[in-house]
């Protein structure tokens, strides 16, 4: 009774007041403009609030609420962030037709002022630019990959090294990892490496790491474009570019310049050289991209995506071997039957010891294991589309960002049962033999793909063997393991935690 008293009482108000009438009226179309969605997009939450979209839903583990939304809306839904339409891709058969058999068509990365900062390298770019970059890209890893294992051993040899340094006292491996897989990578495509004590390489995994958590909290930058023109540095969007910057002048510009001054046409030995090969073979032709600005760029985000995803992907591995110390037993058993002890002297391992060719199939299957619970790409990368599509029978608007949801794929209890266990042996069938359900992509799939998953699954396993052979990895305090916690970010990351590198006494 008492609200029909109110709303009359409202009704007459505004009746007699023309003032409260325009001002009730331009507030209501205001709202209506604001929450109003278009009837044919991908199903979305009903729930939207004006000018915040349905960010509220996204508080906690956004992940988290992509699932719950995927129960209720179906494969191919939508969510606002502020004005900014996000359309979700889950499951296997959407995600291969959209990425996959439509690959070109969805290859686009979304105009955001984040990927502003990074178009003119790989991973940022679209179109034409982007053909041109991926092409010369596979070309150079393609090159490098028959030699890329040796050097990977030789880093590996040096991560043992400094592990043994750390004489077995509790510390957080996260900088020496990175550390460790930069100078893999830059040995293979650059023929650089450098100290682990370096303080360029420090700063660079610093610089990596911090960009990533900027990177993260890009949202706002993204969907608030206008902020480019106001003084100060709102959104961080200035850091990041200072911070690459920095790694540009550092380490990137001073390779360039050494491996153009030394370039030869019959010594094309690294990535670098075979990009030079290429920018001096379209000198002249129209528009290329092929030129100096894009070798850099395309240098930094080999270097960056590369360092920070197999960095994450070993350091979750030591989470799950402390917290599975009969998995650690098993895999050390096996891999003292495939690494050998070579000469101290030897030239192609500058160390140590050397992988057989062939890795046994239970060491596989836990790499597999660790890739799918650690799960370091979940939304994998923002994608777009030129101009409207239809996927599903959705219309799939030009200025929407489009997300692969990957952790549709790795954690789906259709596929999976218990996803949430660190069960490798599921990855093993009754004959013992490795076996891959076409579900596990932790390497996207399609045009867009991670090119150097050859080169990420050789880090992993050469330096998780070679740790395995060497130390008993042991926590820092017997009863309090690592969480399996994972924290916000773009590339989920376990917290810090600390443990031993304990010499095994076979070894020594
Ligand atoms: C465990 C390690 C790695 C994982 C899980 C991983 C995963 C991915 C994923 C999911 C994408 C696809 C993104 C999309 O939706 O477009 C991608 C793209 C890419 N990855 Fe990786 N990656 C890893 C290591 C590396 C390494 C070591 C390098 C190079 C040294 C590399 C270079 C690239 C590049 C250049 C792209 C962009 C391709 C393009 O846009 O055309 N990745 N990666």
């Amino acid at each position: 009774m008492s609200v029909l008293l109110a709303v009359q009482f409202i009704i007459e108000e505004v009746y007699n007041h023309p003032n409260i009438s325009a001002v009730v009226s331009v507030s209501s179309l205001l709202l209506w403009l604001s929450i109003r969605r278009p009837y044919d997009i991908p199903p979305n939450p009903w729930i939207i609030f004006p000018i915040i979209g349905h960010r509220p839903l996204l508080r906690g583990d956004p992940i988290v609420t992509l699932r719950k939304l995927r129960k209720e809306l179906g494969e191919v839904f939508s969510i606002y962030v502020d004005a900014q339409l996000i359309i979700v891709v889950n499951g296997y058969a959407a995600i291969k037709e959209a990425f996959f058999t439509r690959g070109d068509e969805f290859h686009w990365r979304p105009n955001t002022r984040i990927c502003d900062l990074f178009h003119f390298g790989v991973i940022c770019n679209s179109g034409k630019e982007w053909r041109e970059q991926r092409k010369v890209t596979e070309a150079g890893l393609e090159h490098v990959k028959p030699n890329s294992s040796t050097f990977i051993h030789r880093e590996a040899s040096h991560l043992i090294t400094a592990l043994r340094a750390g004489e077995a006292k509790a510390e957080d491996v996260f900088v020496l990892f990175h550390s460790a897989v930069f100078n893999a990578l830059t040995s293979v495509l650059v023929s650089r490496r450098m100290d682990y004590k370096d303080v360029r390489l420090e700063k660079a995994v610093e610089r990596f790491k911090e960009n990533l958590e900027l990177f993260s909290d890009s949202k706002y930058p993204n969907f608030f474009p206008f902020q480019k023109f106001l003084m100060g540095d709102f959104f961080d969007v200035k850091f990041l570019r200072i911070n690459m910057t920095e790694i540009h002048q550092k380490i990137i510009n001073p390779i360039f310049e050494e491996h153009r001054t030394e370039y030869n046409d019959e010594k094309v030995v690294d990535f670098l050289d075979v990009y030079l090969k290429e920018m001096k073979a379209q000198k002249g032709v129209e528009k290329t991209t092929v030129e100096e600005r894009s070798c850099q760029a395309v240098l930094y985000d080999l270097l960056w995506h590369g360092t920070v995803t197999t960095g994450a992907t070993l350091y979750w591995a030591i989470v799950f071997l402390l917290r599975n110390p009969s998995v650690q037993d098993k895999l050390k058993e096996q891999i003292d039957e495939v690494l050998t002890k070579t000469e101290a002297t030897s030239e192609e391992t500058n160390g140590s010891q050397k992988l057989k060719p062939e890795l046994p199939v239970f060491f596989k299957a836990f790499i597999c294991e660790v890739q799918r619970c650690a799960n370091i790409c979940p939304i994998s990368m923002a994608h777009a589309v030129a101009k409207e599509k239809f996927l599903k029978g959705y219309r799939i608007p030009g200025d929407a960002v489009i997300l692969p949801n990957l952790d549709s794929l790795m954690m789906d209890e259709d596929v999976w049962g218990d996803p949430q266990e660190f069960k490798p042996d599921r990855f093993t069938n009754s004959d013992g033999k490795l076996s891959i359900p076409h579900e596990f992509k932790p390497f996207f799939l399609g045009t867009r793909c991670c090119p150097a998953s050859f080169l990420a699954e050789s880090v992993v396993s050469v330096f998780l063997a070679f740790i395995l052979y060497n130390f008993d990895i042991l926590p820092e305090v017997q009863v309090s393991l690592p969480s399996s916690q994972r924290k916000k970010g773009l590339i989920p990351y376990p917290p810090n935690f600390k443990c031993k590198f304990v010499p095994r006494r076979k070894s020594q």
